[in-house]
């Protein structure tokens, strides 16, 4: 028989709590990296994190602790599950502490800001390795459901296509069915700027602009996000898939998303400064609108929504005056 595969989960949040439970319910043995020592102290004595995912009961394999190599030490995968634009710092730290063949795996859906670099490169620049040892999951996987337990497919990426079957078989559950894909440019986007039309659809639905403003806004949010990824190198054919449709279809229809509640919150007339004091979690679109946008400039690409996004959340334009705009766009073909 062989041996459960060890995994490290950097960090105890919402989602790092949520995946830490999907691997221990796959058969691997977890450790739960947790800043805070209260957060470690409630995953192993209480089978609880109550700040993220209260009510949840944590099964028996999934431990924590403070201590970064204690967590990385021996561990066949390490994922990462941080706010993108802390990353970089924080992989700085752990780096020397990693196992010397993990493979890492962000969870993360942002895009640096000033870099305009995905997750997966940054990881590769920070802990100077070759894109076969960086994977990364992704798809429409609200923490909360998941940690319920409720039906959820994901996508495994890596340009590898072996390391992603093996990431595959340590993540599968009953109700956690993940997909390999080789496409980790597309699967990055994807998540990335599923979280800016989410923010988008979330001002609409606060506006009250009813279903049909939110379907045109999911489909030329994914339009725009394909236009993307093309330029820079993605199979088209991605964002039809989980990375794409399926994550935008969940983000922008869950109260449960914080990106979608954002976004409401400010379609309601909240100013930015209120939106950010009632959003206890990590909304990645908030920054990432910006690093998307800059993404975008950098390679000729127009995105109309996600541009509009970066006016409304921090340029403070009003949204009924960024809906005249882009509703008075030149008109022109559906698909070009
Ligand atoms: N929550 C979800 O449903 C979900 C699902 C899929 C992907 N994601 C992605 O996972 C990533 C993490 O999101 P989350 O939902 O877990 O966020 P969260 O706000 O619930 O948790 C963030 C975690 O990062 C830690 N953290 C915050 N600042 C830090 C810093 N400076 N240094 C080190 N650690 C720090 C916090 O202590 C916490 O453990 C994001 O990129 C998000 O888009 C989230
Ligand atoms: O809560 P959000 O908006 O970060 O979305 C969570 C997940 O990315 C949904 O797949």
């Amino acid at each position: 028989m062989s041996m459960p595969a060890k995994a490290a989960v950097f960090s105890a949040g919402s989602w790092g709590t949520a995946f830490g439970m999907v691997l221990a319910d796959a058969g691997c043995e977890v450790t739960l990296w947790a800043r805070r020592p209260e957060v470690a102290e409630a995953v192993n004595s209480g089978r609880t994190n109550p700040d993220y995912l209260p009510g949840v009961e944590l099964p028996g394999n999934l431990r924590a602790t403070t201590d970064p190599a204690e967590a990385a030490a021996g561990a066949d995968f390490t994922f990462l599950s941080v706010p993108s634009q802390t990353m970089r710092a924080n992989l700085a730290e752990w780096a020397p502490l990693l196992a010397p063949r993990t493979v890492l795996v962000s969870l993360m859906k942002g895009v640096e800001l000033g870099t305009a670099m995905r997750m997966s490169e940054v990881i590769e620049d920070v802990a100077k390795v070759g894109p076969d040892r960086v994977a990364v999951v992704t798809g429409p996987n609200l923490a909360r459901e998941i940690a319920a337990r409720m039906p959820a497919a994901a996508v495994v990426a890596c340009t590898d296509e072996t390391v992603a079957r093996r990431l595959q078989a340590a993540c599968h559950t009953p109700y956690f069915r993940p997909y390999t894909e080789t496409d980790v440019v597309g699967c990055e986007l994807g998540g990335a700027v599923k979280n800016v039309i989410g923010l988008a659809v979330g001002i609409a639905d606060g506006m009250g602009l009813g279903d049909n403003a939110k379907g045109s806004l999911i489909t030329r949010g994914l339009a725009e996000t394909a236009r993307l990824g093309t330029a820079l190198g993605a199979d088209p054919l991605t964002f039809s898939g989980l990375a794409g449709l399926g994550d935008l279809v969940a983000t922008c229809s869950s109260p449960l998303s914080r990106n979608h509640t954002f976004g409401t919150n400010l379609g309601k007339g909240m100013s930015l400064e209120e939106t950010i004091a009632v959003t206890k979690q990590t909304a990645e679109g908030v920054k990432s609108c910006e690093s998307v946008a800059d993404l975008a400039r950098r390679h000729g690409v127009e995105m109309p929504i996600t541009e509009t996004v970066v006016d409304i959340v921090h340029e403070g334009k009003p949204p009924v005056v960024a809906l005249k705009e882009l509703m008075s766009r030149s008109a022109k073909p559906e698909r070009r």
